[in-house]
């Protein structure tokens, strides 16, 4: 086993996703919301990782699928309470991820007060990357986010963008949950989010360190041409 803080490879499909929203002055503002004075906190479950080769599921009631490209930062040390100035040594090594978030249903959630799981915790809602050592990313605070949606630029950020850094980020979360080695903070979206039909194909990158794609499909088609052949 790797020692504490010296991950090499992601511990995926079985340990937690914190995920931090409104995270970028302006994506807070092309949504409409509020800039955040401290971090807001949603998560979703494991079932909802995917990997390249699999595909992007539009979840069941859902007409605005948006993309959310982020930077993940993978635990590579379990804490409790850490304080923000010991927080980097908890960071074992970052992946690339999708918060794939079925707008429409956030919305409905939103407008009700309810929370946000089906919206933003469906399954495949979190595609990540490989494992990316701590070592190809020496300033996490500055790396750039891009994505395309069938070759075309839709998103094109930076973390040195965000509001809450990562340090900062995960001295909050740990403050309320325990972090533990494997589990993945996604950091937020810089702004550019949209819509997202079966068939398209999402690129993203980090920078030229890393890129995936995964194509976007709708299982529930068949669901509606049988319910519509009951009518
Ligand atoms: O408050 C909203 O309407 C939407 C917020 C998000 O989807 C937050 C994120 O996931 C993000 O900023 O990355
Ligand atoms: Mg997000």
């Amino acid at each position: 086993m790797a020692a504490p803080g010296k991950l090499t490879r992601f511990y995926e499909f079985g340990k937690k996703i914190i995920c931090i929203g409104r995270n970028y002055r302006e994506h807070a503002a092309e949504l409409g919301n509020p800039v955040p004075t401290e971090p807001l906190l949603f998560s979703k479950p494991t079932t909802a990782y995917i990997r390249e080769g699999q595909n992007i599921q539009i979840p069941r009631g859902c007409s605005s699928l948006h993309h959310e490209v982020e930077l993940g930062v993978v635990i590579g040390k379990t804490g409790k309470n850490i304080h923000p100035g010991r927080a980097m040594n908890h960071v074992g090594g970052y992946v690339l991820a999708l918060d794939m978030t079925a707008r429409d249903l956030q919305a409905k959630a939103k407008k009700k007060g309810h929370p946000w799981l089906i919206a933003k915790g469906f399954d495949t809602s979190c595609p990540v990357s490989e494992f990316i050592p701590l070592k190809m990313i020496p300033d996490p605070n500055s790396v750039q986010l891009w994505l395309k949606v069938n070759g075309a630029t839709r998103q094109d950020g930076t973390t040195a963008d965000m509001i809450f850094g990562i340090a900062e980020l995960l001295s909050y979360i740990s403050t309320y949950f325990t972090l533990e080695e494997g589990d993945l903070v996604l950091t937020g979206t810089p702004s550019g989010v949209g819509e997202v039909v079966e068939g398209d194909v999402i690129t993203c990158g980090l920078g030229n360190l890393a890129e995936m794609s995964f194509s976007v499909e709708n299982p529930h088609k068949r669901d509606r041409i049988q319910l519509s052949s009951v009518d």
